[in-house]
């Protein structure tokens, strides 16, 4: 369990305040989605659950062993080949799974190209295969997939999802789709604009195999949560 509690973070010695009192908590195995509008703080709030920003007030309580992180820019080492990438952060780890997770972010065959020879997009999947391979106990994405087309994103909603029941393991996710959110989310989070603050906050117990989001109850929460990022 991973429990944000009463966070705020005050930018250029007070004079920006960027996140107000924010709490909650993600459970083991669960899909928490993180939304709201630009620049309210979703990057800083999760910089400061992976550890990269240290001062801030409020506490994070977390029993996860091992958290994992896909953030905007992939941070891939440019002199090491795709799979030297993905095989960095556990030495250790079954070479096969790295094959596997490439194929599987759709990078099957580009595993000895260097990262200069892919494009955004496949960078980018070369990260969340490489976070996955760390075979952390909950993962932090931040708008991994902005940069796919429509079908690799469906591709990596999927991923996620079947890492999440799969492998157990929770994932932290920030984006600006409110559709992906309402797909893939057992819970939505809704910031206000900055300092943000938790505006609102959904749970999903449907199935993600049986979500519909023409259905009236999802087209209901899509306006909610577009007022609440109105507001
Ligand atoms: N290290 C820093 N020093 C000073 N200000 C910062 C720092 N990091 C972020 N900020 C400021 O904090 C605010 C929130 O930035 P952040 O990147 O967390 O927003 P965001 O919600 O992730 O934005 P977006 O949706 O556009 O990615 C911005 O005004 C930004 O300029």
């Amino acid at each position: 369990m991973l429990k944000i509690k009463h966070l705020s973070k005050v930018f250029n010695g007070k004079h920006l305040k960027v996140l107000d009192d924010i709490s909650f908590q993600v459970g083991p195995s669960e899909i928490v989605i993180v939304t709201g509008p630009s620049g309210c703080g979703k990057t800083t709030l999760l910089r400061i659950i992976s550890g990269n920003i240290t001062h801030f007030e409020g506490a994070i309580n977390t029993s996860f062993s091992k958290t994992g992180f896909v953030f905007q820019e992939d941070r891939l080492l440019e002199w090491k080949t795709v799979f030297e990438n993905v095989c960095l952060v556990a030495q250790d780890g079954n070479k096969e799974r790295a094959m596997e997770l490439l194929r599987e972010v759709g990078l099957g065959g580009f595993e000895s190209y260097h990262p200069k020879d892919l494009s955004g997009g496949m960078r980018q999947r070369c990260a969340i295969a490489r976070a996955l391979f760390y075979g952390s106990d909950i993962l932090l994405l931040d708008e991994p997939f902005r940069s796919l087309d429509h079908k690799l994103r469906q591709e990596m909603l999927k991923l996620v999802n079947e890492i999440k029941t799969e492998e157990k393991t929770a994932v932290l996710f920030v984006t600006h789709d409110i559709d992906e959110a309402l797909k893939l989310a057992d819970k939505i989070i809704v910031l206000t604009k900055r300092p943000a603050r938790v505006a609102g906050e959904f749970t999903i117990s449907t199935d993600t195999k049986r979500r519909n989001l023409d259905s009236c109850t999802f087209q209901k929460l899509k306006e909610k949560i577009i007022s609440l990022l109105e507001e």
